[in-house]
């Protein structure tokens, strides 16, 4: 199963505000800050942010960044402290003094305009990939480097397969077998009894091709969905931009984060160790590896020491072949 990967030092370390573990908070909340209540992003818009506060979806609240937070990085799914005027009632601001470190990341690849990668949700617990079994048919190069994301940012993948009117799932699944993964079939003319399941009380990010139904998915999952993504992304304006993350509130708990335009991960600067963490069996072994190790096996990391754990019969030779099939698919250029 996933586990937390090593993604904390690729985060913007020199913004962020650590409510560090014994050590002291860098920025100190101040007297007035008492009040300052909890509050999810659930939407980001040029410089204003939706907020559910105490993740209720009922009361949202439209906020700035305080000065004192400088340029920190706020995206949807930050856990975050506002103060002011939080009532949420029309042409109202509150102030965002605080953002909780991270539990999870998931980055996008950088553009020409920007040249580095930017967190786009923080704290999912999940990444759905969604995934077509036909038309347009299944990549699994895309999977791929959506599984070594999701790794590596501490998510738990979960592969989502739609349009099972259309095609087999068996020979998909079949792949992905030895990751052991949590897998969902369903199809537009079935209620996505599965999925919702999944989703109940957590953070979920989902992530797909265009035409493989995922607007169809989360308009059965979301009652009202297109109103509730003006709600959150149009910040009071009533303008739907959709281009950017939103999380959308689950009847019966929880959210999903659709990533509208978000059509690859930033895989640069994830080392081969971060995706090892979340394969238990092969974590600790990893340390006995020649330093800069790659994990590949021979050719290319003859020293490999995952090959003795599979020797020692303590993992399956599947599971390591599905690691390296990870570990190469990150420095692949197969990403359709
Ligand atoms: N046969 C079949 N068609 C489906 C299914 N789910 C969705 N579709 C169709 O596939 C097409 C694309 O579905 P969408 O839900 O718009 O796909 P999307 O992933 O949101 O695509 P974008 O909106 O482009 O991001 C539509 O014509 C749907 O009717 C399914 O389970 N079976
Ligand atoms: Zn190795």
């Amino acid at each position: 199963m996933a586990r937390r990967g090593d993604w904390s030092r690729l985060d913007e370390a020199d913004v962020r505000v650590r409510p560090g573990k014994g050590s002291r908070p860098r920025s100190k909340l101040r007297p007035d800050h008492a009040d300052a209540v909890s509050a999810m992003v659930v939407g980001k818009d040029r410089g204003r942010w939706t907020c559910a506060v105490d993740q209720d979806p009922g009361h949202l609240v439209v906020a700035m960044r305080a000065r004192e937070l400088g340029r920190t990085s706020v995206v949807v799914g930050d856990q975050v402290e506002l103060v002011g005027d939080t009532t949420g009632a029309p042409d109202t601001l509150a102030r965002m003094v605080r953002v909780a470190e991270r539990t999870s990341v998931l980055r996008r690849t950088s553009d020409d305009t920007e040249g580095y990668e930017r967190v786009v949700v923080a704290n999912a617990a999940q990444l759905l990939i969604v995934c077509a079994l036909a038309d347009p048919p299944p990549r699994t190069g895309f999977i791929d480097r959506c599984l070594v994301a999701a790794f590596a940012g501490g998510l738990e993948p979960v592969l989502c397969l739609t349009k099972a009117d259309l095609g087999d799932p068996a020979e998909l699944i079949g792949l992905y077998e030895e990751l052991e993964l949590r897998v969902v079939v369903n199809r537009f003319d079935e209620d996505p009894e599965a999925v919702r399941a999944l989703l109940v009380d957590r953070v979920s990010a989902l992530v797909g091709h265009s035409g493989v139904g995922k607007s169809t998915l989360v308009n059965k999952l979301v009652p009202d969905a297109e109103r509730a993504i003006g709600a959150v992304s149009g910040i009071g304006k009533g303008r739907h931009t959709s281009t950017s993350a939103v999380a959308l509130p689950l009847p019966s708990g929880g959210w999903v984060v659709d990533t509208p335009g978000v059509r690859a991960f930033g895989l640069a600067y994830i080392k081969p160790d971060d995706i090892v963490t979340a394969f238990p069996e092969f974590h600790a072994a990893a340390e006995e590896c020649p330093s800069g190790c790659g994990h590949l096996g021979a050719p290319e990391d003859p020293d490999c020491y995952l090959d003795t754990v599979v020797q020692e019969g303590t993992a399956t030779p599947g599971r390591l072949a599905s690691l390296r099939r990870l570990l190469a698919s990150k420095s692949s250029e197969d990403f359709g």
